[in-house]
């Protein structure tokens, strides 16, 4: 019975990576030492795995940036922009991720998505009509000896071709993706055959679309591609993650493969659907801890459940993660200060690997004494859990009425109401929150952290820095100001340490994208607001000026979506105790005076189930908690949300009916396409479609705007329109947020110098 692990997390259990990364791109150290400091981490990561009793170690799991732009090296996959001769090299892929390297011509960069419904963003590679794939990147052939020389067995881990396929995008004319798919068969070919001359036993090939919805001409591609690749190659073991492939089981138990991994914790009822399908000697690996969270497992049941399906498999059942481990913080050891009774609910990367194998040993030796103490430890944990409910929490819940989740009047009455009130001009200029978190401000809140700092001498710091972004805006003119979010590390991870029946860590990092981490808090309990956790701050800002200075808030769905949930209440009824906490938030702050409130949502849209009949009820629950976080204000106050990463098309009667009286999303890199959804729809509502993107460090030029909202006009009545920037701006400098928002409140000008409206 293999342990098998689909991947480690690569930043380090102190972000290494991260700043050794953010060195090199400075210049501060040279190539070699970056690489030296990947190769330490993996090691690490490796001998920690093969401790835990992993037998074969993955290897493909360790990027510099991101592993599908790494396999899109191997196979050739990079755009001519980002070349520099033929070879690639390391700042080639920097290039292609991030527009530059130290070396190297500068050149736009490739587009970055999240991966199907994770936290996590991936390069999207770029196909061409003619598109020539060829091995020309190394790194996982070399990690391949590396793991051997370790004198351990390496398991290659990649995307398999379909998948790579369907998450690159084309370039230039359209043309049919799977039309490529024989030429990019025949690279994998080789591929897999360069593994087995190497001594590869097993390679953990990816297929995660297999959870997705896919049309026939994607099924059919299944069984001749897999037919190809099973010519040469090692074992495959065909793997699958983040949800259920029922819906494709004929199509995969007939494709010849050694091995098939189904993810158990998403979907554990695929264990019955798959048993019966099994070839005779095929493997099956059962991902029963999960990757994506951070709760001990309850291994007994597992075991008990588990138990039948290791008799009749014998050495044909692996444990698995039930997804790559990239997701989950590091290692539960550096968290030194949480709470015992929080700590000794969790597993992190490191632990999960311990509790594989703690599995392992209740299936093969269940009446041993180590077994023995293993069933006591998750009884005694449950337990735990049981007693920490908050029964007040509930009893609000069962109180709500139909009410409570509406505004008092329709969108109309409310708008002529706010318009009377805030009197802003047609087109009203704004920003989306946060301005930049320069490292002064990031060595205050470290210092203060470290009790070095005084509380009273941080605050006042931050109300410095408060006041410096209010008079930075009242000069740029903009219509509607923001305080400027100094005090928040995170938009998320700031609330999430102010909630009751949220815990937080100190090292819990976890990858977003390249060097970029984020902490998700720990959701542990029933949910509730002690206290007004913004209040204070708004109040600040808005006392610096008769201007509106918007109330900043993060909504119930984004703190749900990108924290780390508990598993024994649904998601639904967590985002209702989430929006009751942030509807307290939103009355503080409309009784202490502040008229606009945004409640942002950015992971709205991300957090849609992969399977379309399952979008439905996300939807209906998803806007039900937004609605009652911000329903309790009156007519003339005017609410606001704020969705990045979107596509509305599939959404858009959602995010009607989400009935925010403003909302702003991204729209500029897609020169106002995504407003189609809004004009078919005859979105009732006003918007604020981004006029310029904040990932790049380019100043936008007035004209480039003004047609941007001359074209957003074409598709949205120029009453509803409001301008700002695609997001927030905490990850720029002021000397590129200045210029950039001077010009943008030119364009504005501009814009009602040539289309003035009777007010
Ligand atoms: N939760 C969440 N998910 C999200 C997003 C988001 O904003 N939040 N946006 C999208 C992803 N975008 C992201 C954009 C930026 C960062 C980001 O910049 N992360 C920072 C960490 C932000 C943070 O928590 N900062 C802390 C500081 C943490 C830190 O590194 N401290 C240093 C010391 C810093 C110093 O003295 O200067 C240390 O501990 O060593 C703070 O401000 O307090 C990073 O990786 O560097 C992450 C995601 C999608 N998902
Ligand atoms: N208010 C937040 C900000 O401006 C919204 C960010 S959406 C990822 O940073
Ligand atoms: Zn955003």
């Amino acid at each position: 019975m293999q342990l098998n692990s689909l991947g480690f997390p690569r930043i380090g259990r102190r972000r290494e990576l991260k700043f050794a990364l953010e060195q090199y791109w400075r210049g501060e150290i040279s190539q070699q030492a970056l690489l030296e400091q990947g190769q330490r981490l993996r090691r690490q990561h490796w001998l920690w795995q093969a401790e835990a009793g992993v037998e074969q170690l993955p290897v493909g799991d360790f990027a510099f940036y991101d592993q599908v732009l790494a396999l899109a090296a191997t196979l050739n996959v990079i755009p001519e922009r980002h070349r520099d001769g033929d070879a690639i090299d390391l700042d080639t892929l920097f290039r292609v991720a991030r527009g530059r390297a130290p070396t190297g011509k500068s050149a736009a960069a490739a587009e970055m998505t999240k991966y199907f419904n994770t936290n996590y963003h991936y390069l999207v590679p770029e196909l061409h009509r003619d598109q020539q794939f060829a091995i020309a990147w190394e790194q996982l052939f070399d990690e391949v000896e590396e793991v051997k020389a370790l004198g351990y067995d390496p398991k290659p881990c990649l995307l398999g071709p379909l998948s790579f396929l369907y998450l690159s995008k084309t370039q230039g004319e359209p043309f049919d993706k799977l039309s490529l798919l024989p030429a990019l068969l025949h690279t994998y070919g080789e591929l897999l055959a360069r593994f087995k001359a190497q001594g590869v036993a097993w390679v953990q090939i990816e297929e995660p679309i297999l959870a997705v919805d896919l049309d026939r001409d994607w099924q059919q591609a299944f069984a001749p591609a897999y037919e190809a690749l099973s010519q040469a190659a090692p074992k495959l073991l065909l793997t699958s993650y983040y949800g259920s492939i029922a819906h494709h089981s004929a199509l995969v138990a007939a494709l010849p493969v050694a091995g098939l991994h189904l993810d158990l914790v998403s979907a554990p009822e695929q264990l019955d659907d798959f048993l019966p399908l099994l070839q005779s000697g095929q493997v099956l690996s059962a991902g029963v801890i999960n990757g994506r969270n951070v709760w001990a497992a309850d291994l007994d049941l597992l075991a008990k459940r588990l138990a039948p399906v290791a008799d009749a498999l014998g050495e044909r059942l692996w444990l698995g993660s039930s997804c790559s481990l990239l997701h989950s913080p590091v290692d539960l050891d550096v968290e030194t200060t949480l709470a015992p009774e929080l700590r000794q609910q969790l597993a992190f990367a490191k632990q999960k690997l311990h509790e594989l194998n703690e599995l392992q040993q209740l299936l093969q030796t269940p009446a041993s004494e180590p077994a023995r103490a293993i069933i006591e430890r998750c009884k005694a944990r449950r337990e735990a859990r049981r007693l920490a409910a908050d029964s007040a929490v509930a009893r609000r819940i069962a109180a709500l009425s139909q009410a409570d989740f509406e505004r008092d009047s329709e969108f109309v009455v409310r708008q002529q109401q706010q318009q009377a009130k805030l009197r802003l001009p047609l087109l009203p200029t704004t920003t989306i929150g946060s301005f930049p978190q320069t490292a002064a401000i990031r060595s205050l809140r470290n210092r203060w952290r470290k009790g070095e700092l005084a509380e009273a001498e941080y605050r006042h710091q931050l109300q410095q820095v408060t006041r410096d972004s209010i008079s930075r805006q009242l000069k740029l003119g903009l219509d509607v100001l923001v305080h400027g979010e100094a005090e928040r590390n995170d938009m998320v991870e700031y609330f999430g340490e102010q909630l009751a029946g949220v815990g937080f860590t100190k090292n819990g990092w976890v990858q977003s994208y390249g060097s970029r981490c984020v902490k998700p808090p720990l959701i542990y309990g029933d949910v509730s607001r002690p206290r007004p956790m913004t209040v204070e701050w708004a109040e600040f800002a808005q006392s610096l000026t008769d201007k509106p200075v918007k109330g900043m808030l993060t909504g119930p769905v984004t703190l749900l979506h990108w924290s780390f949930a508990r598993e024994d209440i649904s998601r639904e009824t967590i985002c209702t105790q989430l929006a009751l906490a942030i509807r307290d938030e939103v009355a503080d702050l409309e009784a202490a005076g502040i008229g606009i409130i945004q409640i942002d949502e950015p992971a709205f849209r991300e957090g849609l189930p992969l399977r379309r009949d399952q979008w439905q009820h996300y939807l209906d629950w998803a806007v039900a908690s937004f609605k009652l976080s911000a329903a309790c204000v009156r007519d003339e106050t005017q609410i606001h949300t704020h969705m990045c990463y979107s596509e509305f098309n599939d959404t858009i009667a959602a995010i009607a009916a989400m009935d925010a009286d403003v909302i702003t999303i991204e729209t500029s890199r897609s020169a106002m396409e995504l407003l189609g959804a809004f004009e078919a729809f005859d979105y009732p509502n006003e918007i604020g479609p981004g006029v310029y993107d904040i990932h790049s460090p380019n100043i936008p030029d007035v004209a480039a705007m003004v047609a941007l909202v001359e074209r957003a006009a074409q598709r949205i009545p120029l009453r509803q329109l409001w301008i700002n920037p695609d997001c927030g701006l905490k990850t720029r400098s002021w000397d590129e947020v200045e210029p950039a928002l001077r010009n943008m409140v030119a364009a504005g000008r501009e814009l009602r110098r040539r289309c003035p409206l009777p007010a």
